[in-house]
């Protein structure tokens, strides 16, 4: 069994409609976000592999293109935009591409905040 990751930036902004410091968040600002996306398989006999992570890196550029320097509310399927939802939607988003999908987690490294999301089977 090994594990993969790759990671990726993107830069976006949103609003959050929450119970503390509500009105600031109610306003539309940004955050800098880091995704880290982990694979667990074995590796394949014939190319060593678990994944070509230059295949993986076109998925990734697709989800990232789609996050980056973007208001988060306006993407249809996310709910409200918490990194909790940003993990699982990475998650939707990868999942048909690539099945040894184990773990998304999301950064804001200036905040000291981290959300990861194990899947659908896990709760
Ligand atoms: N469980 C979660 N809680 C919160 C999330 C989230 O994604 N999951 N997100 C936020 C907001 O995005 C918020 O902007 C971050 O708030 P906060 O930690 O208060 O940091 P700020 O920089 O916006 O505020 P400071 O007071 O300047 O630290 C909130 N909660
Ligand atoms: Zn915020």
């Amino acid at each position: 069994m090994f594990e993969l990751s790759k990671q990726f930036r993107f830069e976006a902004a949103h609003t959050l409609h929450r119970a503390v410091d509500a009105e600031p968040s109610r306003r539309i600002h940004g955050h800098s976000y880091r995704a880290e996306v982990i694979l667990r398989g074995p590796a394949d006999p014939v190319t060593g592999m678990v994944i070509d992570l230059g295949l993986f890196e076109r998925s990734l550029a697709m989800v990232r293109d789609a996050l980056d320097h973007r208001l988060l509310d306006e993407l249809p399927d996310l709910g409200p935009a918490t990194m909790e939802n940003l993990s699982a939607w990475i998650w939707r988003r990868l999942a048909a591409d690539a099945p040894q999908l184990a773990r998304v987690t999301i950064y804001r490294d200036s905040l000291g905040d981290a959300c990861s999301y194990f899947g659908p089977d896990h709760g």
